[in-house]
């Protein structure tokens, strides 16, 4: 059945290694004695987008004219067309305890998605995700709600991520003034600007170090700050034996903060083994 269920890998064997995904790639050699158990096991992923409308660009002539209206009108019991974007393609590999994770690819080529299917955030159209413990996508899993205060939301976001409204309490001021928030943290967050939203949102989600944690170049919020963070989350979640997945374009940062990567094109991995060699046989394909 497809879906993440967290309860599912219970019943894991978790002397599984990378062979024991059917069409999988081939096992990576890793010579860090760190590299625990399996954390997480994509199988056969695949996830399916649908985007309602033709997609098809009206003529500039084409104006609400009475004809026109007709003709719409005419169409009766005709559906709107509907176009599918097939974003990953049958993806599977296995993750473990102690890894760090490059995600690399061209643009569009689904690298957000299948962060975003290994969060949770979108369900599998087919295959399935397996997390063992708790993840979190930096900067997106706190769902805050736009009526509570800053200081509810902390507390709710908190929870969500795992921690117990203590240890909520005990991270409070760390998480307000990461956030540079101020007294607003006592407003409703419906008053807060979209800057101060997206870094409340953020902060909240590095308050807690999750086993699997996942990072998009694509969502930061755009400063030093944010990759400064970045390294200093990879660092704390490693030294828990967590795991870690970056996306991003920065070659550099991926050779530098992960010790492995996986190449996706148009959906579908391509390649999976140590960081450098997929970076250098990445880089090779955009010169070509
Ligand atoms: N919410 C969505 N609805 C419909 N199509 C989407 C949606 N999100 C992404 N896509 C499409 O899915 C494909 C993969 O997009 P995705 O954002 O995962 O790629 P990416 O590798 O992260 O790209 P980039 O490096 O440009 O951020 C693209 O064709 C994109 O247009």
């Amino acid at each position: 059945m497809a879906g993440t269920d967290p309860r599912a890998f219970d019943e894991i064997d978790f002397e599984a290694d990378d062979t024991d995904v059917p069409g999988g790639p081939e096992p990576v050699a890793h010579d860090d004695a760190t590299i625990g158990p399996p954390s997480l096991i994509v199988d056969d992923l695949h996830i399916r987008y649908r985007i309602i409308g033709s997609g098809k660009r009206q003529a500039v002539t084409d104006g609400p004219a009475p004809g026109r209206v007709r003709r719409l009108l005419n169409r009766g019991g005709q559906h709107v067309g509907t176009t599918e974007v097939h974003a990953v393609r049958g993806v599977s590999f296995v993750a473990h305890h102690g890894e760090s994770i490059g995600i690399v690819g061209r643009n569009g080529a689904g690298k957000s998605t299948l962060l975003r299917a290994i969060a949770g955030l979108i369900p599998p159209s087919q295959g399935t995700v397996y997390v063992r413990g708790t993840s979190s996508l930096l900067g997106v899993n706190a769902a805050l709600m736009g009526q509570l205060s800053g200081e509810r939301n902390i507390m709710l976001g908190g929870l969500a991520l795992g921690l117990t409204p203590d240890q909520v309490r005990a991270r409070f001021e760390e998480i307000v003034e990461f956030a540079g928030i101020g007294d607003f943290v006592y407003m409703p967050m419906k008053a807060y600007s979209s800057g101060m939203a997206a870094r409340l949102r953020f902060a909240i989600s590095t308050a807690a170090i999750p086993d699997v944690l996942m990072i998009d170049e694509a969502l930061a919020t755009g400063d030093a700050e944010f990759r400064a963070r970045s390294s200093a989350k990879i660092r704390e979640v490693k030294e828990h034996a967590g795991t870690v997945f970056l996306v991003s374009h920065s070659n550099k940062a991926i050779t530098q903060m992960c010790d492995r990567a996986v190449w996706i094109e148009k959906g579908v991995l391509v390649m999976d083994g140590p960081s450098d060699e997929v970076v250098a046989a990445y880089a090779k394909s955009l010169k070509r």
